[in-house]
């Protein structure tokens, strides 16, 4: 038969072009947004995917965000001292007083000299000042400022003039996200634009501003914050907000078509306080369906049913991962998993896939 194609072959040939053709199309419009409430977790994603898809960290960006971390280390310092007085665990020996007083009159929180950081390592060493620590869930606490502060201990390699950030420094750092930020990557041959937004209540009104054609939502939950508070509204739960949150996001007009991906993250943070700790996940009081055993994966099967429960459309498909942020290995895994899905959805909506 030579090089001629039967018409059996050249019409599959045109099929499997087309497909290519729809393939490339539907790549070129992925848009993949990130929401979730405030600290869930959405930038450390977008770290993520800038260090393992994207520009990374240049050394001159790491020094960049210097100020900032040490920043995160102050505050957090004096965020402990002044719940303290809130909680009614005093500090009451002498030099871890006088240590206190110290930080709490600092002007300059961008930057350590030898006297703060000898400062801020007492207070950890004081049984007083780490009862206040022990009590995290009931104030405004970066998740990862404990290990900085086991970091600190090597100042002033880590902290110091001459210190560069590392990787996990940066991935530890919290900075507020305002506005939206937006980035392209590649993740096995798909490419994805996603954006990350401000999660605090004041920030959502410009999420709008993102919704136009977005083709995947991934929804970051912290599995962690069921017994805290909001930063912006003390008298809210987290885990209620973030569920109202999803209802509006996943019965929203706007992401019919789209893929839905929930990423129930903090998972290391969740097996320290459910697990170790024990904190039962009904300790707020507003969740007595939930498991009272100490049972990680029937905890997370209650997390992921409560979360789709809040789909009206019981056809709906939604992806359900557990997720560790800070971590770049799996966050590696699920991404590559979740842009399957994404793909999948995407070449549906074009009518590529059935
Ligand atoms: N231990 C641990 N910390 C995490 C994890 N995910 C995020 N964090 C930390 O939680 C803090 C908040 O994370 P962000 O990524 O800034 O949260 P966000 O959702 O972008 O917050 P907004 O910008 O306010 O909406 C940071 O200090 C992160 O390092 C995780 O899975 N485990
Ligand atoms: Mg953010």
């Amino acid at each position: 038969m030579g090089n001629k194609m039967t018409s059996e072959e050249s019409k599959s040939k045109r099929l499997s072009l087309s497909l290519n053709k729809s393939k490339a199309q539907a790549q070129k419009q992925i848009k993949l947004l990130l929401l979730g409430s405030g600290e869930s977790g959405k930038s450390t994603i977008f770290k993520q995917m800038r260090l393992i898809y994207g520009a990374g960290y240049p050394e001159e960006e790491c020094i960049k965000l210097r100020p900032f971390l040490i920043g995160n280390v102050i505050e957090g310092a004096q965020d402990i001292i002044n719940a303290g007085e809130a909680l009614g665990i005093d500090i009451t020996d002498d030099r871890a007083q006088e240590a206190a007083s110290l930080v709490l009159g600092l002007d300059d929180k961008r930057a350590f000299s030898d006297e703060v950081v000898e400062a801020i390592l007492l207070l950890w060493e004081n049984p007083e000042f780490k009862n206040i620590w022990e009590h995290r869930s009931h104030f405004q606490l970066q998740d990862t400022w404990h290990e900085y502060v086991e970091e600190l201990r090597n100042y002033p390699k880590w902290g110091g003039p001459d210190w560069i950030p590392s990787k996990d420094d940066i991935l530890k750092s919290r900075v507020r996200t305002t506005g939206v930020v937006d980035e392209e990557f590649v993740v096995k041959d798909i490419k994805l634009r996603m954006l990350d937004v401000g999660g605090q209540r004041n920030e959502r009104r410009k999420w709008i501003h993102c919704f136009e054609g977005v083709t995947s939502v991934i929804f970051v939950t912290s599995l962690s914050e069921y017994d805290q508070v909001l930063f912006e509204d003390a008298s809210k739960n987290r885990l209620e907000e973030s569920l109202e949150l999803f209802n509006e996001i996943i019965n929203s007009e706007w992401f019919v078509t789209s893929a839905m991906i929930l990423f129930l993250n903090k998972s290391d943070l969740f097996t320290e306080k459910f697990i170790v700790r024990g904190i039962p996940l009904n300790e707020s009081g507003l969740f007595p369906d939930a498991p009272v055993e100490r049972d990680f994966d029937a905890a997370i099967e209650w997390f992921s049913e409560r979360f789709k429960g809040e789909c009206l459309d019981p056809q709906r498909e939604i992806y359900a991962h557990v997720t560790c942020a800070t971590d770049t290995q799996k966050v590696d895994t699920v991404m590559r998993t979740s842009s399957q899905h994404v793909l999948r959805m995407n070449l549906r909506g074009s009518g590529v896939l059935m």
